[in-house]
Protein backbone atom coordinates (compact mmCIF):
# COMPACT_ATOMS: atom_id res chain seq x y z
CA UNK A 1 0.00 0.00 0.00
CA UNK A 2 1.35 3.53 -1.04
CA UNK A 3 1.81 5.70 1.95
CA UNK A 4 -0.44 8.45 1.94
CA UNK A 5 1.56 11.09 3.40
CA UNK A 6 3.57 10.87 0.44
CA UNK A 7 0.91 11.36 -2.09
CA UNK A 8 1.34 13.97 -5.09
CA UNK A 9 2.20 13.81 -8.38
CA UNK A 10 5.84 13.09 -8.15
CA UNK A 11 5.73 10.98 -5.64
CA UNK A 12 3.51 8.72 -8.06
CA UNK A 13 5.82 8.78 -11.00
CA UNK A 14 8.98 7.83 -9.07
CA UNK A 15 6.57 4.88 -7.85
CA UNK A 16 5.61 4.20 -11.40
CA UNK A 17 9.31 4.47 -12.56
CA UNK A 18 9.97 1.83 -9.58
CA UNK A 19 6.82 -0.35 -10.88
CA UNK A 20 7.91 -0.97 -14.52
CA UNK A 21 11.68 -1.48 -13.35
CA UNK A 22 10.55 -4.16 -11.10
CA UNK A 23 8.60 -5.84 -13.36
CA UNK A 24 11.33 -5.69 -15.87
CA UNK A 25 13.70 -7.36 -12.83
CA UNK A 26 10.61 -9.99 -12.02
CA UNK A 27 11.52 -8.53 -8.07
CA UNK A 28 10.70 -10.89 -5.58
CA UNK A 29 7.37 -9.81 -3.86
CA UNK A 30 8.66 -10.10 -0.40
CA UNK A 31 11.25 -7.48 -1.35
CA UNK A 32 8.77 -5.13 -3.30
CA UNK A 33 7.64 -2.80 -0.93
CA UNK A 34 10.64 -2.78 1.13
CA UNK A 35 12.39 -1.61 -1.45
CA UNK A 36 10.01 0.71 -3.00
CA UNK A 37 9.41 2.61 -0.06
CA UNK A 38 10.93 5.48 2.10
CA UNK A 39 12.20 4.21 5.38
CA UNK A 40 11.80 7.05 7.32
CA UNK A 41 10.62 10.95 7.53
CA UNK A 42 11.05 13.94 9.74
CA UNK A 43 9.16 16.98 9.02
CA UNK A 44 9.93 20.50 11.31
CA UNK A 45 8.70 23.97 11.85
CA UNK A 46 11.52 26.20 11.87
CA UNK A 47 10.30 29.52 13.44
CA UNK A 48 12.90 32.66 12.00
CA UNK A 49 13.21 35.99 13.30
CA UNK A 50 12.54 38.29 9.85
CA UNK A 51 14.20 41.36 9.74
CA UNK A 52 11.52 43.14 10.30
CA UNK A 53 11.10 41.72 13.88
CA UNK A 54 8.21 39.50 12.90
CA UNK A 55 8.43 35.87 13.31
CA UNK A 56 7.89 33.16 10.25
CA UNK A 57 7.47 29.49 10.45
CA UNK A 58 9.22 27.20 7.52
CA UNK A 59 8.07 23.61 7.02
CA UNK A 60 11.41 21.60 6.63
CA UNK A 61 11.04 18.18 5.78
CA UNK A 62 13.88 15.42 5.48
CA UNK A 63 13.42 12.11 4.11
CA UNK A 64 15.90 9.05 3.95
CA UNK A 65 15.20 6.53 1.79
CA UNK A 66 17.01 3.17 2.79
CA UNK A 67 20.00 2.74 5.25
CA UNK A 68 20.78 -0.83 4.17
CA UNK A 69 23.81 0.02 2.21
CA UNK A 70 25.25 2.71 4.14
CA UNK A 71 24.58 5.87 5.51
CA UNK A 72 21.63 7.99 3.43
CA UNK A 73 22.40 10.81 1.53
CA UNK A 74 21.08 13.96 -0.92
CA UNK A 75 20.69 17.50 -1.14
CA UNK A 76 19.12 20.10 0.43
CA UNK A 77 16.30 21.86 -1.28
CA UNK A 78 15.03 25.48 -0.78
CA UNK A 79 11.79 26.26 -2.89
CA UNK A 80 8.36 27.43 -2.51
CA UNK A 81 7.02 24.42 -4.37
CA UNK A 82 8.71 21.74 -1.84
CA UNK A 83 6.09 18.99 0.06
CA UNK A 84 7.27 15.95 2.21
CA UNK A 85 6.05 14.08 -1.10
CA UNK A 86 8.33 15.77 -3.71
CA UNK A 87 11.74 15.11 -1.25
CA UNK A 88 10.10 11.61 -0.85
CA UNK A 89 10.32 11.16 -5.12
CA UNK A 90 13.59 12.81 -4.68
CA UNK A 91 15.29 10.55 -1.98
CA UNK A 92 13.79 7.56 -4.00
CA UNK A 93 16.00 8.42 -6.95
CA UNK A 94 18.88 9.42 -5.03
CA UNK A 95 18.47 5.48 -3.69
CA UNK A 96 18.47 4.38 -7.34
CA UNK A 97 21.82 6.43 -8.78
CA UNK A 98 23.81 6.06 -5.86
CA UNK A 99 23.16 1.80 -6.46
CA UNK A 100 23.93 2.43 -9.94
CA UNK A 101 26.97 4.37 -9.64
CA UNK A 102 28.20 2.06 -6.64
CA UNK A 103 28.54 4.68 -3.85
CA UNK A 104 27.96 3.11 -0.36
CA UNK A 105 24.89 5.32 0.21
CA UNK A 106 20.84 4.83 0.82
CA UNK A 107 19.33 8.00 -0.90
CA UNK A 108 18.15 10.67 1.48
CA UNK A 109 16.42 14.39 0.38
CA UNK A 110 15.90 17.32 2.27
CA UNK A 111 13.40 20.56 1.50
CA UNK A 112 12.20 23.76 2.94
CA UNK A 113 9.38 25.67 1.28
CA UNK A 114 10.28 28.88 1.13
CA UNK A 115 10.91 31.04 -1.92
CA UNK A 116 14.91 32.35 -1.20
CA UNK A 117 14.06 35.41 -3.03
CA UNK A 118 12.03 36.91 -0.15
CA UNK A 119 14.79 36.47 2.18
CA UNK A 120 17.61 38.63 3.22
CA UNK A 121 21.20 37.06 3.76
CA UNK A 122 20.65 37.21 7.32
CA UNK A 123 17.49 35.29 7.29
CA UNK A 124 18.52 32.85 4.78
CA UNK A 125 21.40 32.54 7.91
CA UNK A 126 18.89 31.82 10.58
CA UNK A 127 16.58 29.23 8.35
CA UNK A 128 19.79 27.31 7.00
CA UNK A 129 21.08 27.07 10.74
CA UNK A 130 17.48 26.20 12.25
CA UNK A 131 16.48 23.54 9.89
CA UNK A 132 20.11 21.80 11.26
CA UNK A 133 19.13 22.93 15.07
CA UNK A 134 15.74 20.74 14.06
CA UNK A 135 17.66 17.89 12.47
CA UNK A 136 20.60 16.96 14.37
CA UNK A 137 18.83 14.14 15.72
CA UNK A 138 18.49 12.84 12.39
CA UNK A 139 21.10 13.39 10.77
CA UNK A 140 25.31 12.62 11.19
CA UNK A 141 28.50 11.68 9.25
CA UNK A 142 27.82 8.09 9.54
CA UNK A 143 24.04 8.78 9.44
CA UNK A 144 22.80 10.79 6.44
CA UNK A 145 24.73 13.54 4.92
CA UNK A 146 23.07 16.68 3.11
CA UNK A 147 24.46 18.07 0.14
CA UNK A 148 23.25 21.68 -2.15
CA UNK A 149 20.05 21.26 -4.56
CA UNK A 150 17.81 24.02 -5.68
CA UNK A 151 17.93 26.92 -3.94
CA UNK A 152 21.20 26.12 -1.58
CA UNK A 153 24.66 26.79 -1.96
CA UNK A 154 28.23 26.22 -0.63
CA UNK A 155 27.15 29.00 2.00
CA UNK A 156 24.19 26.98 3.38
CA UNK A 157 26.63 24.22 3.73
CA UNK A 158 29.01 25.96 5.65
CA UNK A 159 26.44 27.35 8.18
CA UNK A 160 24.64 23.74 8.36
CA UNK A 161 28.14 22.48 9.01
CA UNK A 162 28.87 25.04 11.54
CA UNK A 163 25.67 24.56 13.67
CA UNK A 164 26.25 20.98 13.61
CA UNK A 165 30.03 21.43 14.86
CA UNK A 166 28.92 23.51 17.54
CA UNK A 167 26.20 21.33 18.97
CA UNK A 168 28.73 18.36 19.39
CA UNK A 169 31.59 20.44 19.98
CA UNK A 170 34.16 19.60 17.58
CA UNK A 171 34.25 20.28 13.49
CA UNK A 172 32.79 17.94 11.58
CA UNK A 173 33.67 18.18 8.15
CA UNK A 174 32.00 15.11 6.87
CA UNK A 175 28.45 16.08 8.17
CA UNK A 176 27.68 17.97 4.35
CA UNK A 177 29.41 17.91 1.16
CA UNK A 178 29.23 20.66 -1.28
CA UNK A 179 31.06 22.71 1.35
CA UNK A 180 33.65 25.84 0.56
CA UNK A 181 37.49 24.45 0.11
CA UNK A 182 38.29 26.11 2.72
CA UNK A 183 36.12 23.81 5.40
CA UNK A 184 37.47 20.41 3.71
CA UNK A 185 34.97 20.76 0.65
CA UNK A 186 36.23 18.92 -2.09
CA UNK A 187 38.08 20.69 -5.56
CA UNK A 188 35.62 20.24 -8.40
CA UNK A 189 32.72 19.68 -6.03
CA UNK A 190 31.08 23.21 -7.28
CA UNK A 191 31.56 21.77 -10.77
CA UNK A 192 30.88 18.26 -10.51
CA UNK A 193 27.58 17.70 -11.42
CA UNK A 194 27.11 20.24 -14.93
CA UNK A 195 30.39 19.07 -15.47
CA UNK A 196 29.28 15.18 -15.33
CA UNK A 197 26.97 15.92 -17.48
CA UNK A 198 28.91 18.00 -20.44
CA UNK A 199 31.03 14.45 -19.95
CA UNK A 200 28.05 12.14 -20.91
CA UNK A 201 26.56 14.41 -23.51
CA UNK A 202 29.98 14.45 -25.06
CA UNK A 203 30.33 10.62 -24.95
CA UNK A 204 26.69 10.31 -26.84
CA UNK A 205 27.78 12.78 -29.32
CA UNK A 206 31.02 10.71 -29.87
CA UNK A 207 28.60 7.56 -30.16
CA UNK A 208 26.19 9.08 -32.94
CA UNK A 209 29.50 10.30 -35.02
CA UNK A 210 28.15 14.25 -34.69
CA UNK A 211 31.56 16.04 -34.25
CA UNK A 212 31.55 18.20 -31.00
CA UNK A 213 31.77 21.48 -33.07
CA UNK A 214 28.58 20.55 -35.06
CA UNK A 215 26.81 19.73 -32.17
CA UNK A 216 24.15 22.48 -30.18
CA UNK A 217 22.62 22.50 -26.96
CA UNK A 218 19.95 24.35 -25.57
CA UNK A 219 19.79 24.54 -21.33
CA UNK A 220 16.65 25.20 -19.27
CA UNK A 221 17.95 26.37 -15.82
CA UNK A 222 21.31 28.53 -15.38
CA UNK A 223 22.21 27.61 -11.47
CA UNK A 224 24.88 25.69 -10.50
CA UNK A 225 23.75 22.67 -12.98
CA UNK A 226 23.01 24.54 -15.82
CA UNK A 227 25.73 26.96 -15.52
CA UNK A 228 28.47 24.35 -15.15
CA UNK A 229 27.34 22.26 -17.38
CA UNK A 230 27.14 25.53 -20.34
CA UNK A 231 30.98 26.35 -18.63
CA UNK A 232 32.02 22.75 -19.40
CA UNK A 233 30.42 22.00 -22.73
CA UNK A 234 32.39 25.44 -23.94
CA UNK A 235 35.60 24.04 -22.60
CA UNK A 236 34.63 20.98 -24.58
CA UNK A 237 33.74 23.17 -28.07
CA UNK A 238 30.72 22.52 -27.90
CA UNK A 239 28.47 25.20 -28.97
CA UNK A 240 25.02 26.09 -26.43
CA UNK A 241 22.52 28.16 -28.28
CA UNK A 242 20.16 28.78 -25.09
CA UNK A 243 20.04 29.23 -22.08
CA UNK A 244 17.09 30.18 -19.30
CA UNK A 245 16.28 30.75 -15.63
CA UNK A 246 13.19 31.59 -14.05
CA UNK A 247 12.96 34.66 -15.72
CA UNK A 248 12.55 33.09 -19.28
CA UNK A 249 15.69 32.37 -21.68
CA UNK A 250 17.56 33.66 -24.00
CA UNK A 251 18.38 32.31 -27.67
CA UNK A 252 21.56 33.08 -30.01
CA UNK A 253 22.07 31.08 -33.12
CA UNK A 254 25.71 31.87 -33.14
CA UNK A 255 26.34 30.69 -30.06
CA UNK A 256 26.12 32.17 -26.20
CA UNK A 257 28.56 33.78 -24.66
CA UNK A 258 28.39 31.30 -21.46
CA UNK A 259 31.35 33.13 -19.84
CA UNK A 260 29.48 36.97 -20.03
CA UNK A 261 26.65 35.15 -18.75
CA UNK A 262 28.23 33.51 -15.65
CA UNK A 263 29.71 36.90 -14.79
CA UNK A 264 25.70 38.54 -15.11
CA UNK A 265 24.25 36.40 -12.79
CA UNK A 266 27.17 36.45 -10.74
CA UNK A 267 26.77 40.30 -10.41
CA UNK A 268 22.60 40.60 -10.52
CA UNK A 269 21.63 37.20 -9.53
CA UNK A 270 19.64 36.47 -12.57
CA UNK A 271 19.64 36.39 -16.19
CA UNK A 272 17.34 38.73 -15.90
CA UNK A 273 17.94 41.91 -18.13
CA UNK A 274 21.42 40.63 -19.92
CA UNK A 275 21.61 41.27 -23.24
CA UNK A 276 23.35 38.18 -24.49
CA UNK A 277 20.43 36.88 -27.39
CA UNK A 278 16.53 37.02 -28.02
CA UNK A 279 14.28 36.05 -25.93
CA UNK A 280 13.03 33.16 -25.74
CA UNK A 281 10.52 31.23 -23.15
CA UNK A 282 11.26 28.41 -21.37
CA UNK A 283 8.57 26.53 -22.87
CA UNK A 284 10.17 27.06 -26.76
CA UNK A 285 13.60 26.65 -25.34
CA UNK A 286 12.88 22.73 -24.67
CA UNK A 287 10.91 22.27 -28.20
CA UNK A 288 13.98 23.82 -30.27
CA UNK A 289 15.68 21.86 -32.88
CA UNK A 290 19.12 21.58 -31.82
CA UNK A 291 21.29 18.54 -31.33
CA UNK A 292 20.78 18.60 -27.51
CA UNK A 293 18.12 19.71 -25.04
CA UNK A 294 19.34 19.88 -21.43
CA UNK A 295 16.66 20.67 -18.64
CA UNK A 296 18.82 21.61 -15.24
CA UNK A 297 15.43 23.17 -13.48
CA UNK A 298 12.73 21.18 -12.00
CA UNK A 299 10.91 18.33 -11.77
CA UNK A 300 8.23 17.15 -15.17
CA UNK A 301 8.94 19.86 -17.30
CA UNK A 302 8.91 17.32 -20.11
CA UNK A 303 5.38 15.78 -20.50
CA UNK A 304 2.84 14.32 -22.93
CA UNK A 305 2.64 17.61 -24.64
CA UNK A 306 5.33 19.10 -25.52
CA UNK A 307 7.27 15.33 -25.95
CA UNK A 308 6.16 14.59 -29.03
CA UNK A 309 7.46 18.10 -30.00
CA UNK A 310 11.21 17.34 -28.83
CA UNK A 311 13.57 18.05 -31.98
CA UNK A 312 16.84 17.42 -30.26
CA UNK A 313 19.07 14.20 -30.66
CA UNK A 314 19.61 13.60 -26.76
CA UNK A 315 17.96 14.82 -24.18
CA UNK A 316 19.99 14.85 -21.23
CA UNK A 317 18.63 14.94 -18.00
CA UNK A 318 20.79 17.09 -15.25
CA UNK A 319 17.54 17.91 -13.01
CA UNK A 320 16.08 15.44 -11.37
CA UNK A 321 12.66 13.70 -12.74
CA UNK A 322 12.02 16.72 -15.50
CA UNK A 323 10.46 13.74 -17.91
CA UNK A 324 6.73 12.65 -16.68
CA UNK A 325 5.63 9.05 -17.13
CA UNK A 326 3.18 9.67 -20.15
CA UNK A 327 6.51 11.24 -21.64
CA UNK A 328 8.71 9.03 -21.41
CA UNK A 329 5.93 6.05 -22.68
CA UNK A 330 6.62 8.77 -25.96
CA UNK A 331 10.04 9.09 -25.57
CA UNK A 332 10.26 4.99 -25.67
CA UNK A 333 8.73 4.90 -29.13
CA UNK A 334 11.12 7.85 -30.81
CA UNK A 335 14.17 5.88 -31.80
CA UNK A 336 15.87 9.19 -32.83
CA UNK A 337 16.30 10.60 -29.11
CA UNK A 338 18.66 9.24 -26.67
CA UNK A 339 17.44 9.62 -23.04
CA UNK A 340 20.34 10.46 -20.82
CA UNK A 341 18.17 9.57 -17.61
CA UNK A 342 18.83 11.74 -14.75
CA UNK A 343 20.15 9.04 -12.20
CA UNK A 344 22.74 8.63 -14.48
CA UNK A 345 23.11 11.97 -16.15
CA UNK A 346 23.20 14.24 -13.24
CA UNK A 347 25.10 11.45 -10.94
CA UNK A 348 28.16 13.49 -11.25
CA UNK A 349 26.95 15.45 -8.10
CA UNK A 350 26.76 12.51 -5.64
CA UNK A 351 30.15 10.71 -6.94
CA UNK A 352 32.10 13.72 -6.10
CA UNK A 353 29.95 14.48 -2.67
CA UNK A 354 31.10 10.81 -1.94
CA UNK A 355 34.66 12.24 -2.74
CA UNK A 356 34.35 14.71 -0.33
CA UNK A 357 33.08 12.97 2.38
CA UNK A 358 35.80 10.24 1.77
CA UNK A 359 38.55 12.98 1.69
CA UNK A 360 36.64 14.41 4.87
CA UNK A 361 37.15 11.32 6.78
CA UNK A 362 40.54 10.44 6.10
CA UNK A 363 41.78 14.27 5.97
CA UNK A 364 43.65 13.47 3.32
CA UNK A 365 42.79 15.90 0.12
CA UNK A 366 43.39 15.06 -3.47
CA UNK A 367 43.58 17.57 -6.70
CA UNK A 368 40.88 18.86 -8.97
CA UNK A 369 42.14 16.48 -11.59
CA UNK A 370 42.38 13.47 -9.57
CA UNK A 371 38.41 14.22 -8.58
CA UNK A 372 37.63 14.47 -11.99
CA UNK A 373 39.45 11.50 -13.54
CA UNK A 374 38.19 8.94 -10.83
CA UNK A 375 34.45 11.31 -11.86
CA UNK A 376 35.05 9.76 -15.65
CA UNK A 377 35.60 6.22 -14.81
CA UNK A 378 32.82 5.28 -12.84
CA UNK A 379 30.71 7.34 -15.22
CA UNK A 380 32.37 5.13 -17.97
CA UNK A 381 31.91 2.04 -16.26
CA UNK A 382 27.64 3.13 -15.61
CA UNK A 383 27.33 3.68 -18.83
CA UNK A 384 28.83 0.31 -19.93
CA UNK A 385 26.96 -1.25 -17.51
CA UNK A 386 23.05 0.84 -18.90
CA UNK A 387 24.31 -0.13 -22.49
CA UNK A 388 24.65 -3.97 -21.40
CA UNK A 389 21.33 -3.83 -19.47
CA UNK A 390 19.45 -1.80 -22.07
CA UNK A 391 20.56 -4.62 -24.85
CA UNK A 392 20.26 -7.81 -21.94
CA UNK A 393 16.56 -6.14 -20.95
CA UNK A 394 15.10 -4.83 -24.09
CA UNK A 395 14.80 -1.79 -22.71
CA UNK A 396 14.75 1.91 -22.69
CA UNK A 397 17.84 3.57 -21.06
CA UNK A 398 16.25 4.84 -17.61
CA UNK A 399 14.56 1.31 -17.34
CA UNK A 400 18.33 0.04 -17.81
CA UNK A 401 19.81 2.40 -15.59
CA UNK A 402 16.79 2.24 -12.45
CA UNK A 403 17.34 -1.63 -13.03
CA UNK A 404 20.71 -2.23 -12.25
CA UNK A 405 20.47 0.67 -8.89
CA UNK A 406 17.08 -1.22 -7.87
CA UNK A 407 18.41 -4.40 -8.06
CA UNK A 408 21.61 -3.66 -5.95
CA UNK A 409 19.07 -2.34 -3.26
CA UNK A 410 16.91 -5.43 -3.15
CA UNK A 411 19.84 -7.64 -3.11
CA UNK A 412 21.57 -5.86 -0.14
CA UNK A 413 18.10 -5.86 1.56
CA UNK A 414 17.85 -9.66 0.44
CA UNK A 415 20.72 -10.75 2.29
CA UNK A 416 20.27 -8.69 5.45
CA UNK A 417 17.30 -10.38 6.12
CA UNK A 418 14.48 -9.31 8.30
CA UNK A 419 14.80 -8.45 11.95
CA UNK A 420 13.57 -10.11 13.88
N1 LIG B 1 23.33 20.90 -7.26
C1 LIG B 1 23.65 19.64 -7.52
O1 LIG B 1 24.79 19.21 -7.29
C2 LIG B 1 22.66 18.71 -8.12
C3 LIG B 1 21.45 19.14 -8.60
N2 LIG B 1 20.63 18.28 -9.27
C4 LIG B 1 19.37 18.72 -9.85
O2 LIG B 1 19.63 19.72 -10.84
C5 LIG B 1 18.53 20.63 -10.91
C6 LIG B 1 19.04 22.05 -10.72
O3 LIG B 1 19.68 22.14 -9.46
P1 LIG B 1 20.71 23.32 -9.12
O4 LIG B 1 21.35 23.80 -10.35
O5 LIG B 1 21.52 22.84 -7.99
O6 LIG B 1 19.73 24.43 -8.56
P2 LIG B 1 19.95 26.02 -8.55
O7 LIG B 1 19.04 26.54 -7.52
O8 LIG B 1 21.38 26.33 -8.46
O9 LIG B 1 19.45 26.44 -10.00
C7 LIG B 1 18.14 26.22 -10.43
C8 LIG B 1 17.98 26.94 -11.75
O10 LIG B 1 16.68 26.66 -12.27
C9 LIG B 1 16.04 27.91 -12.56
N3 LIG B 1 14.59 27.79 -12.46
C10 LIG B 1 13.84 27.79 -11.34
N4 LIG B 1 12.54 27.68 -11.68
C11 LIG B 1 12.50 27.61 -13.01
C12 LIG B 1 11.46 27.50 -13.96
N5 LIG B 1 10.18 27.42 -13.56
N6 LIG B 1 11.79 27.45 -15.27
C13 LIG B 1 13.08 27.53 -15.65
N7 LIG B 1 14.10 27.64 -14.82
C14 LIG B 1 13.81 27.68 -13.52
C15 LIG B 1 16.61 28.86 -11.55
O11 LIG B 1 16.37 30.18 -11.95
P3 LIG B 1 16.47 31.39 -10.87
O12 LIG B 1 17.90 31.39 -10.42
O13 LIG B 1 16.07 32.59 -11.66
O14 LIG B 1 15.52 31.03 -9.78
C16 LIG B 1 18.07 28.45 -11.62
O15 LIG B 1 18.67 28.99 -12.76
C17 LIG B 1 17.54 20.16 -9.84
O16 LIG B 1 16.63 19.25 -10.44
C18 LIG B 1 18.42 19.39 -8.87
O17 LIG B 1 17.71 18.46 -8.10
C19 LIG B 1 20.97 16.98 -9.47
C20 LIG B 1 22.14 16.50 -9.01
C21 LIG B 1 23.04 17.30 -8.22
O1 LIG C 1 25.77 15.55 -3.64
C1 LIG C 1 24.90 14.96 -3.03
O2 LIG C 1 25.07 14.37 -1.98
C2 LIG C 1 23.49 14.91 -3.56
C3 LIG C 1 23.25 15.65 -4.82
C4 LIG C 1 21.79 15.59 -5.13
O3 LIG C 1 21.00 16.11 -4.39
C5 LIG C 1 21.33 14.86 -6.29
O4 LIG C 1 22.09 14.11 -6.89
O5 LIG C 1 20.14 15.00 -6.63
Amino acid sequence: MQPQIYKSEVFDMACRQFDIAADLLGLDPSLYERTKYPKRCMAVMCPIRMDSGEVRVFEGYRVQHHLSMGPTKGGLRFHPAVTLGEVAALSMWMSWKCALTGLPYGGAKGGVCVDTRDLSFGELERLSRRYMQEMISFVGPNTDIMAPDVGTNEQVMAWMMDTYANHVGNSVPAIVTGKPVSLGGSEGRREATGHGVAYLIKSYLNDLNIPLDEATVAIQGFGNVGSEAAVALNAFGIKVIAISDYYGGFYNAGGINILDAVAYVKAHGSLKGWKGGDSISNEDLLILECTVVVPAALERVIDENNAPKLRCRILAEAANGPTTNQADAILKQNKDIITIPDIFCNSGGVIVSYFEWVQDLQSLFWTREEVLNKMYKILDRAKIEIENQKKKLKCSRREAALTLGIKKVADAKAVRGLFP
